[in-house]
């Protein structure tokens, strides 16, 4: 085999334009200099600009192999969440942009259909790859396609969550439709991957091979058992890789398959695997093989998160999973401020209840870390619960703990509370069950894109018949409101605060109920009606506003949902009133109060500010507050043109 040079080598692949052909034409020996040039390069743009370091260290090999077995995009490689897909973009010409990464305009940090005819899932949320493949499938053989492969492959933190069993159920019934599920196994989330399904998969890696006890043939259905396959059989069987997948001659591939002893193989489908996910041989020979059995096929992929960066391999926290700008030589973070975040006083806050309210439960969906539970975890480890990630299951479990007498407090992304709508409506708000949601990262996410702003949730928990909707504008008012929701016990709470640092505290000027007013003007022009973080740049757009002479009011609801008569009798003594929320126009507490305005038969009219009823694009939060307006500039702007649209309406008219 002719020696590839380190020069060429390096010229030809990370070039802007390097496709798949290209990966392909590389002799078998320059395979791992191409590794070793992506890692470098993935430390070095990931570490300039943030993102996901330790999911896709763990995936360069694998990447390179799918890449090098299928034929991208007339087969279909699919990834779960996407967050991982920085080393496919690698290998399907998008070197070259990696210097914006995640920001406005630049390079997104999941898979964009607008970037590429190589990526296919834009949707963050976990889990979904499987039914993707599955649909993928039915029409590929609708089209008389069977012939290109769909390839899925899901992390073994996605494979906790619900959406794949429904798919498993599917695809493993279906001989018909040859989906290759690649799985993705570094054996955590963002911390170690909980549950029973770890446990299958820690004894698939440990015992190899020979924990598939080839039971029966399939086909004939004979019984003759088959010595476990990998062993020294005899049968011809030998070990490819260090972790022990095992290579059959091609006879068998024709032949009817062997039924493995496992969770995969019982469900229906091959099993080839453990294979090691960072050894490139093996990853092409199980991939070519799962490729050409043309059924349902696992491949069980063992590789390591943060894979070649010791300060990522060894981070015990979350493998550096997401991480922001970093010092490449150290992987220490190069910013960092001393702020306290929202969910850091969260944390606190839960701490101290849970000292005080024994009943007080918590449940994470795999992100103890992120979502800040995992201090109480430590604090009360058998009052906390980590379920994978499976929100609809932990919403549901937590109404099995509030039946069981407890006051669950639920904590995950508002983004992904979508996941469990029906949970929190039927299973929690129907029996009026005292249970606490808290939603971090509410509203403007920022770099994660579309699938991770959590601006639909005020929409969504309005609908809530019984559910309380409380949104803190500051650290205080969140200890407030965390401490008002676990005491109550009539029916659902839920708490919501952005991706960012706590903001500072805004003191009442008057309270009305559970309303707080921060800013007073004598004259009844303007109410302002600010929601959480908001009502900062709602105070400061009112005394620049006052400053001009117009009378402005700003109140702080703190519970917006439902509406509070307190504000709906304070509005009705305004001539304009104008909410702002960080969240979805269409249907959050702005449209709520403008309903309960004109069901009181009053004519004030309700502008609402919020964020356009479309998905937003990668950026920063603050870039992406400040198009929508929800600044205190955008704010003032937008109740000068309310008040000239209507200026001669009177007070209560
Ligand atoms: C429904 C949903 N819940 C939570 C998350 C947050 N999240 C992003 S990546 C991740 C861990 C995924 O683990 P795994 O599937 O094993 O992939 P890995 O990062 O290990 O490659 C989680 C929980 C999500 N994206 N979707
Ligand atoms: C992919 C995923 O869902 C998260 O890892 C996402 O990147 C949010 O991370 P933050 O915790 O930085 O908001
Ligand atoms: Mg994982």
């Amino acid at each position: 085999m002719a020696s590839t040079s380190a020069t060429q080598t390096d010229g030809l692949l990370l070039d802007s334009d390097m496709g798949p052909e290209a990966v392909k034409r590389l002799p078998a020996g320059a395979l791992p200099l191409l590794a070793a040039r992506i890692r470098a390069f993935l430390v070095e743009k990931v570490g300039a600009a943030g993102g996901h370091l330790g999911p896709n260290l763990g995936v360069v090999e694998l990447s390179i192999a799918l890449h090098r077995v299928f034929d991208s995009p007339w087969d279909t490689v699919l990834f779960d969440i996407g967050h991982q897909g920085y080393v496919h973009k690698l290998l399907t010409g998008r070197a070259g942009r990696f210097d914006n990464l995640r920001q406005a305009g630049g390079l997104s940090g999941y898979l964009s259909r607008a970037e590429s005819s190589h990526d296919v899932i834009e949707n963050s949320h976990a889990s979904t790859v499987l039914s993707y493949a599955d649909g993928l499938a039915k029409a590929r053989r609708l089209a008389g396609e069977s012939d290109r492969a769909v390839v899925a492959v899901v992390g073994d933190g996605a494979l906790t969550g619900g959406m794949c069993w429904e798919a498993l159920n599917n695809l493993g019934a279906a001989p018909e439709r040859p989906v290759v599920i690649v799985l993705n196994d570094n054996m955590r989330s963002y911390a170690p991957t909980i549950g029973a399904l770890a446990d299958h998969l820690q004894h698939l890696r440990s015992t190899g091979p020979d924990s598939i006890d080839w039971l029966v043939e399939a086909g004939e259905g004979n019984n003759k058992p088959r010595a476990g396959a990998g062993s020294d059989s005899g049968d011809g069987a030998d070990r490819v890789s260090s972790v022990g997948h095992h290579r059959r001659d091609d006879s068998e591939l024709t032949g009817p398959l062997p039924v493995a002893r496992n969770l995969f193989g019982l469900l229906g489908f091959a099993y080839l695997g453990p294979v090691d996910g960072h050894h490139l041989p093996s990853l092409e020979e199980a991939l070519s093989m799962a490729r050409d059995l043309r059924r349902p096929v696992m491949v069980h992929a063992v590789t390591v998160k943060g894979r070649g960066f010791a300060p990522a391999e060894g981070d015990a926290a979350d493998c550096m999973h997401a991480v922001g700008v970093l010092d490449p030589a150290t992987g220490r973070p190069r910013t960092g401020g001393d702020v306290p975040s929202w969910t850091s006083v969260f944390a606190d806050e839960l701490c101290g209840l849970g000292e005080r309210h024994e009943d007080l439960v918590a449940i994470t969906a795999a992100m103890p870390g992120p979502t800040g539970l995992a201090r109480f975890g430590e604090r009360f480890p058998d009052r906390f619960f980590d379920v994978g990630i499976a929100e609809q299951h932990a919403v549901t479990s937590a109404a099995g703990l509030a039946l069981g007498g407890h006051h669950p407090v639920v904590a995950v992304y508002a983004t992904f509370l979508g996941r469990a709508f029906d949970q929190v409506l039927m299973d929690v708000a129907l029996h009026r069950l005292p249970v606490t949601f808290v939603l971090d990262r509410a509203g403007v996410t920022g770099p994660d894109g579309p699938s991770h702003h959590g601006m639909w949730d005020l929409t969504l928990l309005g609908a809530v018949p019984g559910m309380r909707v409380g949104v803190p504008r500051d650290a205080t008012r969140l200890r407030e409101l965390l401490g008002e929701a676990v005491a109550h016990s009539e029916g659902p709470t839920a708490l919501r605060f952005p991706k960012a640092s706590v903001s500072a505290d805004i003191p009442a000027l008057e309270r009305h109920g559970p309303l707080e007013v921060l800013h007073r003007s004598a004259a009844r022009d303007v109410l302002l009606v600010a929601v959480g973080s908001l009502a900062g740049p709602a105070v400061e757009a009112a005394q620049y506003l006052e400053e001009r002479g117009i009378g402005v009011s700003v109140a702080d609801p703190r519970w917006v949902l439902p509406v509070p008569p307190e504000l709906l009798e304070l509005a009705l003594q305004y001539r304009l009133v104008v909410t702002v929320e960080d969240n979805t126009r269409a249907g959050g507490l702005g449209t709520a109060v403008a309903r309960a305005v004109a069901d009181a038969g009053s004519r004030v009219p309700v502008r609402v500010l919020g964020l356009p009823g479309r998905f937003l694009s990668h950026g920063t939060r603050s870039d992406i507050l400040a198009a929508a307006g929800l600044t205190a500039k955008g704010i003032a702007s937008s109740v000068l043109r309310a008040r000239a649209d209507r200026p001669h309406v009177g007070a209560g008219q």
